[in-house]
């Protein structure tokens, strides 16, 4: 899990103020992320205390800390709603007057295909973040997932459309990184992201590409770690 030090206080106390707006009988959409994994520790916290709730992990990741902290498990095909979503973000779009206020890049663990797919279907999404992923605009690149047999066509689709896409490698392996769903990642910079909407229904058309890390009008609040305290931000 990534660490950042000077930031760890943040991130605990957005994620653990998250997790108080977890009710009795939720069913919980469990972020991925070391911001997220605070929320998870301590809705852990509370069901042992005796809330009874049910998670959804977003990836291995979140579903291992989920056992860890010894919430009961479910999954989308087994419940009839999703109550709430707390999820991580690598940047926050923080400029009331633009139209990507409140828009989201997620996936810097590769994991922002379940994200997104658990997040938007829940009745309300949460997200928890430091202050250094607030942005007045995008400036980093965009994860895309792609299927493995796609990774170079739609490499030649983003650079059609200005982008430059790099295979992400991993780390502790020879090779790409590989995704909970067996595919690649492509990190696309598009320099400026001027059009965070458009870009985002544009990758979503293009063959091959499973999910991408733009995550445009979907997230309800945002709760930002500070140095003593949270901030609320509803959108
Ligand atoms: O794929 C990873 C997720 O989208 C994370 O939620 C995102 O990278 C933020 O992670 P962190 O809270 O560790 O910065």
């Amino acid at each position: 899990m990534k660490t950042d030090g000077g930031t760890a206080a943040a991130k605990r106390r957005a994620g653990e103020r998250a997790a108080t707006a977890v009710e009795d009988d939720f069913v919980v959409g469990l972020g991925t992320g070391s911001t997220a994994a605070y929320a998870i520790d301590a809705i852990g916290a509370a069901v042992a205390d005796g809330l009874d709730v049910r998670g959804i992990p977003t990836s291995f990741q979140s579903r291992q800390r989920a056992l860890e902290a010894g919430i009961a498990l479910t999954s989308l095909d087994a419940v009839d709603r999703v109550d709430l979503a707390i999820d991580g973000a690598d940047q926050v779009v923080d400029d009331p007057g633009a139209d990507a206020h409140g828009a989201l890049i997620k996936g810097g663990g590769g994991a922002h295909a379940r994200e997104k797919l658990v997040d938007a279907t829940a009745e309300r999404f949460v997200v928890v973040v430091d202050p250094s992923k607030l942005t007045a605009r995008f400036d980093r690149s965009v994860p895309v997932e792609v299927l493995p047999d796609a990774y170079t066509v739609v490499a030649d689709r983003v650079r059609d459309l200005e982008g430059e896409p790099t295979l992400r490698s991993a780390k502790h392996k020879d090779g790409p990184v590989v995704t909970d769903n067996g595919n690649l990642v492509l990190d696309c910079e598009f320099d400026p992201i001027d059009d965070p909407g458009h870009l985002a229904a544009t990758l979503s058309g293009i063959p091959g590409v499973v999910e991408h890390g733009l995550f445009v009008d979907l997230a309800d609040t945002i709760y930002v770690g500070l140095e003593d305290g949270v901030d609320v931000r509803e959108y």
